[in-house]
């Protein structure tokens, strides 16, 4: 790699340079009288799996909707990839939604729908003159990257287990081979071998494929796992963004609650066992 290659680096045209591939700088979100974010400031780098925590209700999803540019805030500056992800015009959205992709807490499939049919949907948008020969063998590669058989493919969502809808849903939100992942609580509501599995699953493919990822969570075995960083949500504000062993010794009430609390504590001996 050259000196100045971070300086040129494009994607679909747009100069993305060495910039965080997320940066969020003073972002209001109201709801009525109810104020969720107060001057929240964050950046995602290139590369990295960044967890974001905090209590329930203060603003995980809110921040994650704007920017994906579901929700418009009410004030603050968000880029995304190198452009302004508050702009509204079509060229920007499109750059945008193109290049990310996203798991939803519930996996957000198409019901009717098969799961090769599901991961077929964001190819056949982007890409509609592709031969329906290769879109199929490219949801069947989407499938088995996310450690689904291949007899998933031809399967409705209602006849799988939870833990491999969501590899479903992760199969679509790589259809298009986004640089950027989004997953909200990816491992909510499964067992705990089945989200350790998924973990590994989102840390190999993230190697292999160098994805930067916005990780949502409550869960502290994924924290420790494989976030490379993790933001706390607290006050309306990000309140500090550290690798996990350093936010242990952050002196607030909610992070020692969280972090030295007997599930904190439990998870920390386990990972230390391991080591
Ligand atoms: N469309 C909406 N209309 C009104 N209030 C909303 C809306 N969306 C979110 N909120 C409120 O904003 C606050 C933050 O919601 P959000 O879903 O982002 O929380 P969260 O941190 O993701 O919570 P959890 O961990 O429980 O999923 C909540 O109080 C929620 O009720």
């Amino acid at each position: 790699m050259t000196a100045n290659a971070g300086a040129t680096r494009t994607l679909d045209g747009v100069v993305i340079g060495d910039a965080p591939l997320i940066s969020v700088r003073g972002l209001v979100n109201r709801f009525g009288e109810q104020l969720v974010h107060d001057g929240v400031d964050l950046d995602v780098r290139r590369g990295e799996i960044l967890g974001v925590v905090g209590g329930s209700g203060t603003g995980k999803s809110v921040l994650m909707r704007s920017i994906l540019g579901l929700r418009r805030p009410d004030a603050g500056r968000i880029r995304v990839l190198g452009v302004d992800a508050m702009a509204e015009d079509p060229v920007t959205r499109r750059h945008i939604d193109r290049n990310s992709g996203v798991l939803f807490q519930d996996g957000a499939l198409f019901s009717s729908l098969t799961v090769g049919e599901n991961v077929q949907v964001p190819l056949k948008e982007y890409y509609p003159d592709l031969p329906d020969s290769l879109r199929y063998e490219l949801a069947l590669l989407k499938i088995k990257l996310a450690g689904l058989p291949a007899d998933a493919l031809d399967k409705l969502p209602s006849q799988l287990s939870g833990g491999m809808r969501k590899r479903a849903g992760l199969a679509r939100a790589l259809s298009l081979d986004p640089p950027l992942l989004f997953l909200d609580e990816p491992t909510a509501g499964l067992d705990p071998i089945g989200a350790a599995a998924f973990d590994s699953l989102i840390r190999t493919l993230q190697q292999a494929l160098g994805l930067t990822v916005f990780l949502i969570t409550h869960d502290l075995d994924t924290l420790y796992a494989i976030c490379d960083r993790v933001a706390v949500l607290a006050d309306r504000k990000v309140i500090a963004v550290a690798p996990v062993a350093e936010l242990e010794t952050l002196d607030h009430p909610w992070v020692q609650d969280y972090f030295n609390g007997p599930r904190g504590r439990a998870t920390r001996d386990a990972m230390q066992e391991t080591d």
